[in-house]
């Protein structure tokens, strides 16, 4: 695999962060255009947000509000200091702040989007499969992207949107594949991947459990796309998953690897493009 996407400032390396119960490097949006971060299961509950460093302060009002937020925080009573720091971080990001912005309900659309913008992979009428898609933001990409169609499943309840079908699943269920097909009611132009089990801060296991479920999401992609789509699947900096890249390389034109900007530099994940399948 060529390394030239791969923007070696943000090659950061497994296991900087401590450990971790939750999936890594997204976090739903909280606030207008995000669901209700209690609403949803596994998200909902902030002391599943685990050990996460908050991003520097800004200057000037940004760093009073800031100041005020972390203030806050601090003095809450009864919330874990995990749970502090991953709030304080929450306050402190800019894609957060944008995805409320914006509407999206997730900051992870942001990756999407920054993929989308460095590849030209989304095209209107496109038919997209979006696998662990909860709360939704890479939905809303594809939607916006004019896409005619959109399957996504996810272990987690979704609040519906308009356009797409959602499936409340496991996507390792030995039925889940055949009725995601079964929804898109044909081949997909593009299957992609956020799919993030709960970390454990043990690097090996993070990185074998990821790429474990990119590997289903690689061989669903082949059985699914049409000549010509793409696949993007979120993995791990710094391991080896050879196995996943021969497997997309023998199956795909080009195939390389992103790590968006929205992608936080001190998490390992990036991502892996796949383009032009050749059925
Ligand atoms: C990083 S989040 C996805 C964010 C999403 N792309 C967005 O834009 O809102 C990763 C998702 O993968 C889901 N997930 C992890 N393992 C899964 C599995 N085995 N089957 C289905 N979904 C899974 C998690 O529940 C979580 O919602």
């Amino acid at each position: 695999m060529s390394d030239d996407d791969q923007k070696p400032e943000d090659a950061t390396p497994d296991g900087s962060e401590p450990a971790e119960n939750q999936p890594d490097g997204e976090t739903p949006a909280a606030g207008e255009g995000a669901p209700d971060q209690a609403g949803l299961p596994g998200w909902g509950s902030s002391d599943k947000r685990r050990g996460r460093r908050s991003g520097p302060m800004k200057k000037g009002g940004d760093a009073r509000a800031a100041k005020q937020m972390f203030e806050r925080v601090k003095t809450a009573r009864g919330r874990k200091s995990s749970s502090t720091r991953w709030l304080q971080r929450q306050l402190n990001d800019p894609y957060v702040k944008k995805a409320q912005m914006e509407g999206y309900r997730s900051r992870a659309a942001y990756k999407l989007l920054q993929l989308d913008e460095r590849f030209k992979l989304l095209k209107p009428g496109m038919r997209v499969v979006d696998l662990g898609s909860a709360p939704g933001g890479w939905v809303q990409v594809a939607l916006k992207s004019g896409a005619s169609e959109v399957v996504g499943i996810d272990l987690l309840e979704m609040e519906a949107i308009a356009g797409a079908t959602l499936l409340e699943k496991d996507f390792t269920d030995a039925d889940a594949p055949s009725l995601v097909k079964a929804e898109m009611g044909g081949a997909a132009d593009a299957v992609v991947s956020d799919l993030a089990p709960w970390t454990t801060g043990h690097k090996t296991t993070d990185h074998l459990r990821i790429v474990a479920l990119a590997e289903l999401a690689a061989h669903f992609a082949v059985e699914t796309l049409k000549p010509g789509g793409f696949f993007i699947a979120k993995v791990f900096q710094g391991g080896s998953d050879s196995d996943l890249l021969n497997f997309l390389k023998a199956n795909f034109e080009k195939v390389r690897h992103f790590k968006p900007d929205a992608s936080r530099s001190e998490s390992a994940e990036t991502f892996v493009v796949a383009m032009g399948f050749k059925g």
